[in-house]
């Protein structure tokens, strides 16, 4: 059985100050403990929102990782760091990266490699863009991006997610139709099946992302190889949270 998942992606929103808030007022409410709650908030806010976080059920995560060791990367963040914070997810490939900052599926997969070997939880996103979707190579992308990300990974396979998120929902609040995303998780699932095994397929997570809300978020979770979701902008305050982990109520 999968346990589901929701986890709040922040991106690059709320400061320090902001991420006491929120989360103070998040940990004071019930949540469905069926469901596992995953807070990836900025680099900066890390250290905070783990204090607030120790001691409750939800994890934190982090939006990005350094593929190097400690060592002369300005401006970057490592494992090892993220680990003396108790971090234990990491988000690696999200389109935003891919787009913005010129990741490609190599780096993903380094970046992977690397957090797979320090311990650490990865959500791998891919999903395709609206002029591929519009060309019917969803499929292809998506395939290709697992093939490539996932390549020569054989270390804590158990510790890996993905996330579906094609690129034309996310942000828009054009959310795939549940049929959609269904039919794509599951297409994930078989690509899997290829890539390691049938076995591993049927235990692995997958997430769908792409403007979830509270009002959206029951009928996506109701699809049998929809393991959770990946959340942007509906994770940034407490009562949202609160709703989506409880799946809409
Ligand atoms: O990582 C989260 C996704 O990019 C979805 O963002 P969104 O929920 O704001 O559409």
């Amino acid at each position: 059985m999968r346990k589901k998942l929701i986890a709040g992606n922040w991106k690059m929103n709320l400061n320090v100050s902001d991420t006491k808030v929120m989360l103070n007022e998040l940990v004071k409410k019930d949540l469905n403990g069926e469901v596992e709650a995953l807070i990836c908030p900025p680099f900066t806010s890390l250290d905070a929102a783990g204090e607030i976080l120790k001691g409750t059920d939800i994890k934190l995560g982090a939006q990005n990782v350094s593929e190097y060791e400690d060592g002369a990367r300005t401006g970057e963040i490592s494992t090892n760091m993220l680990k003396d914070l108790e971090v234990s997810y990491v988000i690696i490939g999200h389109s935003e990266r891919r787009t913005y900052y010129g990741e490609d599926d190599e780096v993903v997969n380094a970046k992977i490699k690397r957090a797979l070997s320090q311990g650490l939880k990865v959500i791998l996103c891919v999903g395709e863009d609206e002029v591929q979707r519009s060309e019917n190579k969803h499929e292809e992308i998506v395939e290709d991006q697992l093939k490539k990300g996932l390549a020569d990974i054989s270390e804590n396979i158990e510790n890996i997610v993905v996330a579906y998120e094609p690129i034309w929902a996310i942000g828009t609040g054009n959310t795939c139709s549940s049929e959609d995303a269904e039919s794509m998780c599951k297409f994930i699932r078989k690509s899997i099946s290829t890539i390691f095994n049938e076995e591993y397929s049927q235990s692995m997570r997958i997430l769908y992302g792409g403007s979830v809300k509270p009002s959206n978020v029951k009928e996506l979770m109701g699809n049998e190889n929809i393991d959770g979701a990946l959340v942007g902008g509906a994770s940034l305050k407490a009562d949202d949270f609160q709703s989506l982990v409880n799946f809409g109520e």
